[in-house]
C-alpha cells in the first residue's frame, strides 16, 4: 500500500493510503487514525503491541475523507488508544455505464454488497472487499488487533455495519450505527441499489438486509447501539425504518440500545456530537487490555 498523506492529530496521526484492489478492480483509497505509540509500526508485531480498532463505514456520496474531516473522532481515539479504519464507499473509475449518474448508485454508493448482476459484478464487491481484502491488508501492515475489532457506520454505512456484524460475528465483536438504513429491501434507496446490484430475487436481497438477517436467525455480537436524530429528513421519508429493526430485535431477544436524539438531523454535526460515546461503547465490549477507562468515555461524552 502507498502512503499518500500524514497529518499529526492529537499526538497520533491521520494517514491516507491507496492500494490496488483485486476485488474492486481499481485503486482504492482509505484513511486510518493511529493513536500515539503506534505510528512507526510495520511488519511483524507481538500480539500485545496491537491496538483495538473501529472500522467506520460511511454513507452515500462519501469518500474516506468525510469521516476524517467532519466526525471529529481523533481526540477520543487518541485518548482511548484506538485505531480508526476508514475505507471508501465504492470502487471508482471502472468505466461502467451510469457509474457516475446518480448519487445513490455506482460511485459513492456501493451499499456494502457483493454485486451479482452485470455490469456491476466486476468490481462492486464491497462486502468481500472490506471483510477480506481490506482488513487482511491493514492487519498485515498496521498494528490492528483483529481480536479487538468493532464496526460502526452512518446511513448506508450504518446498514453496512449492521450486516457485517450480523454476517461476520467471528470478525466483529461490537457494532453501532448512526441513522442506519435498517431495512434496505423496503426503502427507495435500498430497492434501487439491490435491484441493480443483486437483481430481482428477494432471497438475494435478504442476505444483505439487517432485518431479514435477524429474522433468519443471525445474532451478530448480541448487542446493537443505534443513534438517530428525530429531525432527520430521511427518517421522515421512510428511508431508514428503525422501527423495523426495533421490532425484529425485540422478537429475537437482541439488546438494541436505540437513542432518539431531539433536534438532530442526518449530518456529520449529529455524528460529531455522539461519536466519542460510540467509541466508548465499542471499547467497553472489545476489552483490550491496554484500553483506559472506556466506560468513562462512553458515559461522559455519550450523554451530552
Ligand atoms: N442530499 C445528499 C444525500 C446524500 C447524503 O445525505 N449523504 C450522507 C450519507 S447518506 C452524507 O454523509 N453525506 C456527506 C456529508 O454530509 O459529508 C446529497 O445529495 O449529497
Amino acid at each position: 500500500m502507498k502512503l499518500l498523506e500524514t497529518n499529526r492529530c492529537f499526538e497520533g496521526v491521520w494517514q491516507r493510503y491507496s492500494h490496488v484492489s483485486a476485488l474492486c478492480q481499481c485503486e482504492m483509497t482509505f484513511s486510518v487514525y493511529l493513536p500515539p505509540g503506534c505510528e512507526s509500526h510495520s511488519g511483524a508485531m507481538a500480539p500485545g503491541d496491537r491496538k483495538p480498532a473501529l472500522l467506520w463505514l460511511s454513507g452515500l456520496t462519501c469518500t474516506d475523507q468525510n469521516f476524517v474531516q467532519k466526525a471529529h473522532a481523533a481526540a477520543a481515539a487518541s485518548a482511548a488508544g484506538c485505531i480508526l479504519l476508514v475505507p471508501d464507499t465504492s470502487p471508482r473509475g471502472l468505466n461502467i455505464d451510469g457509474e457516475d449518474e446518480r448519487y445513490d448508485l455506482g460511485s459513492g454508493a456501493g451499499f456494502y454488497v457483493d454485486a451479482t448482476e452485470s455490469p456491476w459484478r466486476d468490481g462492486y464487491q464491497m462486502f468481500s472487499y472490506i471483510t477480506e481484502e481490506f482488513l487482511t491488508l491493514v492487519a498485515e501492515q498496521l498494528p490492528v488487533s483483529l481480536e479487538h475489532l468493532g464496526v460502526a457506520g452512518h446511513s448506508m454505512g450504518g446498514h453496512g455495519a449492521l450486516i457485517m456484524a450480523l454476517k461476520r460475528p467471528d470478525l466483529f465483536r461490537s457494532v453501532s450505527a448512526f441513522a442506519p438504513i435498517c431495512e434496505p429491501s423496503k426503502c427507495d434507496w435500498g430497492q434501487r441499489a439491490f435491484s441493480a446490484y443483486l437483481g430481482s430475487d428477494q432471497a438475494e436481497w435478504a442476505e444483505y438486509d439487517a432485518c431479514s438477517l435477524i429474522r433468519q436467525g443471525a445474532r451478530g455480537p448480541g448487542r446493537i447501539r443505534v443513534e438517530q436524530g428525530d429531525a432527520d429528513d430521511f427518517l421522515e421519508a421512510g428511508q431508514l425504518r428503525p422501527e423495523s429493526l426495533q421490532a425484529v430485535c425485540e422478537d429475537a431477544g437482541i439488546e438494541l440500545e436505540y437513542q432518539l436524539r431531539e433536534g438532530y438531523d442526518h449530518s456529520y454535526f449529529f455524528i460529531q456530537t455522539f461519536i466519542a460515546g460510540h467509541l466508548g461503547y465499542h471499547l467497553v465490549q472489545l476489552k483490550h487490555p491496554a484500553t483506559g477507562d472506556a466506560s468513562a468515555l462512553q458515559t461522559g461524552l455519550a450523554s451530552r
